[in-house]
């Protein structure tokens, strides 16, 4: 999106723990990519990395709800990586920092409140036992908190912090599980979640543009944009997380079954408890992490979705990419995969 978007840009690092062969593709071009292998945890590598950028876009980050990671290792990526960054910002005088937040530092929350059509200032309470939504909100304050610091040179440090709902669009991972799942189940998948309990979701497209305007305009108005949040958001229909992949995985040949959950919800979470248990007890000997644990129940039975302008009023946005666009170019990817099932 930098590079198509972007005409002042000279210069893209690509700093990350895993570099792919896409990178490769990207470095054909006028602009110079350079890629770097490198760990957020490890602040010398940060700091080498962001010595002589004019905007960092710190989107690292190590996205986990299934227990995959121990919450020791997810705070020391997303919340101490982030600190590093900062530092590297303010030890190197790099001025523009944008940080991908995550619309779980609001929520849903511990007691499952909805959130409904909310907006950056909708008051909620938000409080999280999980992991990963602490480490976000950590992270996120530490961000905010930034914004004004002096770095090298004297200048302020201006930052800001974007939360997007549930991402979806090419590459992503979760949807690529579910629709394997489908295939193995003879094209049909079980409702679990009601109809009526709306998810946020968002094209990964539209929240890297949105990434590249605020970068932009960060530099043109600090005292507006400096320390605030924004919700990634664009024309996405609000919808159940089922109803919503439905769109998607429907015309790729899966069908959803029921027009109600299938299973009451005491036994969902009796299923998900389980899952809980043979994860903790299968540990020492293998990774069992499925899609269904509690937490991540409660996130999908949870009605969360925003309704904001706040980036439009701010910083011009407008998505980039229609619904329409959106969810042909990730059918096409869905697509793209057919007969790749493990
Ligand atoms: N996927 C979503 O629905 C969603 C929603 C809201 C916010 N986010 C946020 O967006 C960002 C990107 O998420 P994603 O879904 O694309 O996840 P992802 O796992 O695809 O991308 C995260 C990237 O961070 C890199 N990374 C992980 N640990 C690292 C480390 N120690 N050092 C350097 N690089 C490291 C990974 O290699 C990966 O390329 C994250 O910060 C996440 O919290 C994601
Ligand atoms: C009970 C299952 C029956 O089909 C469905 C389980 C779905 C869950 C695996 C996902 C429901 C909501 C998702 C999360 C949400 O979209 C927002 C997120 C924020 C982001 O920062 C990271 C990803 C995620 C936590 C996302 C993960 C998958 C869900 C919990």
């Amino acid at each position: 999106m930098l590079l198509q978007r972007e005409p002042r840009l000279r210069e893209l690092r690509v700093f990350d723990l895993h570099l792919g062969p896409w990178l490769e593709e990207l470095q054909t071009g006028p602009v110079q990519v350079t890629a770097i292998q490198g760990d957020v945890t490890q602040a010398h590598e940060v700091t080498a990395a962001v010595a002589g950028a004019h905007v960092v876009i710190h989107t690292a980050g190590l996205v986990d709800v299934f227990g995959r990671a121990s919450s020791e290792t997810i705070h020391e990526v997303n919340v101490q990586g982030t600190q590093n960054v900062i530092e590297a910002c303010v030890q190197t005088g790099t001025q523009f920092l944008v940080y991908t937040s995550s619309m779980e530092v609001v929520g849903p929350n511990i007691k499952g409140h909805p959130f409904y059509r909310g907006n950056e200032d909708t008051p909620y309470e938000a409080a999280h036992r999980h992991p990963y939504p602490r480490s976000k909100a950590l992270a996120e304050q530490l961000v905010l908190e930034a914004n004004g610091r002096k770095v090298h040179g004297g200048l302020p440090l201006v930052t800001c912090a974007l939360r997007p709902t549930g991402i979806y669009g090419e590459g992503h991972q979760i949807m690529r599980d579910i629709y394997y799942q489908g295939q193995r189940l003879g094209g049909r998948l079980f409702r679990a979640i009601p109809a009526s309990v709306e998810h946020g979701r968002v094209y990964v497209g539209n929240v890297a543009w949105m990434h590249v305007l605020v970068a932009r305009e960060l530099q043109q108005q600090a005292a507006l944009l400096g320390g605030q949040v924004y919700f990634c958001y664009d024309s996405s229909p609000y919808k159940s997380y089922e109803d919503f992949n439905m769109e998607i995985l429907g015309p790729c040949g899966l069908r959803l079954v029921g027009a109600r959950p299938l299973l009451p919800y005491w036994l969902l979470m009796f299923l998900a408890l389980l899952n809980a248990l043979l994860q903790w007890l299968l540990r020492p000997l293998l990774l069992y992490a499925p899609l269904l644990n509690p937490y991540t129940l409660a996130m999908a039975n949870t009605t969360f979705t925003v309704s904001t302008n706040k980036a439009q009023r701010h910083f011009g946005y407008e998505p980039l990419f229609s619904w329409e666009d959106s969810r042909n170019r990730t059918i096409r990817w869905v697509r793209a995969m057919d007969g790749s099932a493990p």
